[in-house]
Parts: structure tokens; C-alpha cells; sequence
């Protein structure tokens, strides 16, 4: 493949970073390839597994000379990472993210960008729930969506650019304001971990009454429960933490299909039941015929917008 940039920096080298350095190396997108991470261990586990081609543990070191800087940082550190590069960026770079919120990464990281640089946020809807640098892998991104969320009035050949690298990594790309990502992404993504989370957070709490039953006794649909559980808790606190206002929408929204559930099972209302779970099957069912069981659906963008 042909390089795409003479240097790339990547800030952060957990799950997503280390799938993105592989895929740099394996592709030859890169001249060099400058990796930093603020801690000791994950710098030199990254190095053993050679990653890159410099490591440092000071970002600011990393980004001087780079066309391409990756941030892929749990989203509520972005901000302090801006901080420290700002004053180091090569004027024309490109400076992206990887965050699993937009609203908030550009809002902690513009200020501190200077005007020579070109920010465009990104967002990769692929992952699993290891992390750390052993656990990216090369393919990770192959037929996935990769979210761009560039502010209006972006230079457009460093969207472009990025796009481009995006495709190269097997990515299908696709634009939008960052406001709606947030709430698209509140539905498809963060609110399944927060159920997740609390569904086995709640069967834990039983445990004490049903002894080992619980673990004993799971199905595959508990199980699958428990591997969205078992995903990152600091990267999983910041989204929630930094996409609040949507998540809050969402769950409510939620909470009241809910209770409607509820009422139909308590008043013994088989038809709604048999309603609901008939349109559900029928969802799915509709995703895997078109083979789009990677893609991202189409919620209906202004249902989406409106409050
Ligand atoms: N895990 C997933 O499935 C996905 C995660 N994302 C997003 O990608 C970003 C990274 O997530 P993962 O790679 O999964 O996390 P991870 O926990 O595997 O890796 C995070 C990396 O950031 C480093 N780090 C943390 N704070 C830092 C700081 N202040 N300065 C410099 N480095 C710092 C850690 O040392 C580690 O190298 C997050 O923003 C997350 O929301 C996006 C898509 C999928
Ligand atoms: O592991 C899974 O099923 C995921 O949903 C991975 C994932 C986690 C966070 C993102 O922002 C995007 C993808």
C-alpha cells in the first residue's frame, strides 16, 4: 500500500490505538510512526509488541513534526491532552480523535487547538471489551462505520484525507454534526452497556439470596450481557459522564417503554406482549437479510432531532 502520511503520532496505545498502529505498520500508511502513552508499563508493553517506531511518554514530543496526530484517549482526557500538544503541532496537521463521544471531545479539545491545525473528531463503531494494547488487532475496523464529525466550515481536503485513511483501514465512513452522533450513538451503543451494566450489577445483588445460582444457571442471553459488563470502567464512566444529556434522554425514553412492558406483563396483556416481541423479531430479522448486521441502522434523523 502507499503511505499516506511521512508521520503519524498516536496519543493513547490501549484497544483502539494498538488496532490502528497495526494496521499503519501492516499497510505501510506511515514514513514513522511516534507512539506515547502516559504510563511507564504501556509504553514499553507497546514497544515489546512494536507497535511503532518512537515511543515517548510525553505527548507533546510525540505530535512535533506529525501530518496525522490520533487521539485515543478515554474521551474524558482529551481535554488535557489538547493542552499539552497544542503548542507542539506541526501548522497543516491533521488532529483527530477516536472518542465514543463527540459533543464533549470538541468541546474539551477546540480551545486549546490553535487555527493552523485541522480538527476533524472521528469516532470508529467498532471495539470489543478488552482493552489496553495487547488486545487491538488488524481487521478490527474492516467493514465497520467510522463517524467524522468535522466542525462546519472544515478544510475539506483534510476530511479527505482522513476519509481516505479510514477506507484504507476497511472502514465505510460517513459525516454528521456531532449532536447528532451523540444521540444516535446514546441509543445503539451506551445505553446496551448501561442495561448491560445494571442487569448484572443487579443479579450480583441477588446472588446473596440465590447463592451461585446466578452464575450457575446463565443462559446465553445473561451471557451476553455479561461480556458488554465486562467492558473498560474508566473509558465506560467518561462516556457516561460526557454524553449526559442524551443518555438522560434515551433512558427515559426507555423507562417508559418499560413500564409499559411491565403493565402489559402484570395485566396479563399477551397481545401486546406478542405485539412488541413480532416488530422486535421483524428488526432483526431485516438487518441480517440486507447483510447489514455491521451496519449502523437508520433511526430516522429527525425522529432523532426532535426533543
Ligand atoms: N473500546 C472500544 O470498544 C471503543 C473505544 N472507543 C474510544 O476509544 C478511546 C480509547 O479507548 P480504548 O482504546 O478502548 O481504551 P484503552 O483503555 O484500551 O486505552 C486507553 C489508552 O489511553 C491511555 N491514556 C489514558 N489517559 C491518558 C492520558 N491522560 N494521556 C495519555 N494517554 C492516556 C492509556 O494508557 C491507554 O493507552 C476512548 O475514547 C473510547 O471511548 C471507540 C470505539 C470503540
Ligand atoms: O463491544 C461491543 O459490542 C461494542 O459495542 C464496542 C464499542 C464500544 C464503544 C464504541 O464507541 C464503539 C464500539
Amino acid at each position: 500500500m502507499t503511505q499516506q502520511f511521512e508521520t503519524i503520532a498516536l496519543i493513547g496505545i490501549g484497544l483502539i490505538g494498538s488496532s490502528i498502529a497495526r494496521e499503519i505498520r501492516e499497510k505501510q500508511l506511515a514514513g514513522t510512526l511516534v507512539i506515547s502513552t502516559r504510563s511507564e508499563a504501556t509504553l514499553a508493553r507497546a514497544e515489546e509488541l512494536g507497535l511503532g517506531d518512537r515511543y515517548t511518554l510525553s505527548a507533546a514530543d510525540a505530535v512535533r513534526g506529525a501530518d496525522l496526530v490520533i487521539v485515543s484517549v478515554p474521551v474524558g482526557a482529551s481535554g488535557a491532552v489538547a493542552q499539552e500538544i497544542a503548542a507542539h503541532l506541526k501548522p497543516g496537521a491533521i488532529v483527530t480523535d477516536v472518542g465514543s463521544t463527540k459533543g464533549s471531545v470538541i468541546a474539551q479539545m477546540a480551545p486549546h487547538l490553535p487555527d493552523t491545525v485541522h480538527f476533524v473528531p472521528g469516532h470508529p463503531i467498532a471495539g470489543t471489551e478488552h482493552s489496553g494494547p495487547d488486545a487491538g488487532f488488524v481487521g478490527l475496523f474492516r467493514g465497520r462505520w467510522c463517524i467524522l464529525t468535522p466542525p462546519a466550515g472544515q478544510d475539506e481536503e483534510a476530511i479527505a484525507r482522513l476519509r481516505r485513511f479510514w477506507e484504507t483501514l476497511g472502514s465505510m465512513v460517513e459525516e454528521m454534526d456531532a449532536e447528532h452522533h451523540d444521540k444516535v450513538l446514546a441509543i445503539v451503543s451506551h445505553l446496551p452497556h448501561i442495561i448491560a451494566y445494571n442487569i448484572v450489577g443487579t443479579a450480583d445483588d441477588l446472588e446473596a439470596v440465590t447463592e451461585s445460582e446466578v452464575i450457575k444457571y446463565s443462559a446465553s442471553g445473561f451471557r451476553d450481557f455479561t461480556r458488554l459488563a465486562a467492558s473498560d470502567p474508566t473509558m465506560w464512566r467518561d462516556v457516561c459522564l460526557h454524553n449526559k444529556d442524551a443518555i438522560l434522554e434515551m433512558l427515559s425514553r426507555f423507562s417508559e417503554d418499560l413500564a409499559y412492558l411491565q403493565r402489559a406483563i402484570r395485566w396479563g396483556d399477551g397481545d401486546k406482549l406478542f405485539d412488541l416481541f413480532t416488530r422486535t423479531r421483524a428488526i432483526r430479522r431485516s438487518i441480517i437479510q440486507a447483510g447489514q448486521d455491521t451496519a449502523m441502522p437508520d433511526f430516522g434523523r429527525h425522529a432523532m432531532d426532535q426533543k
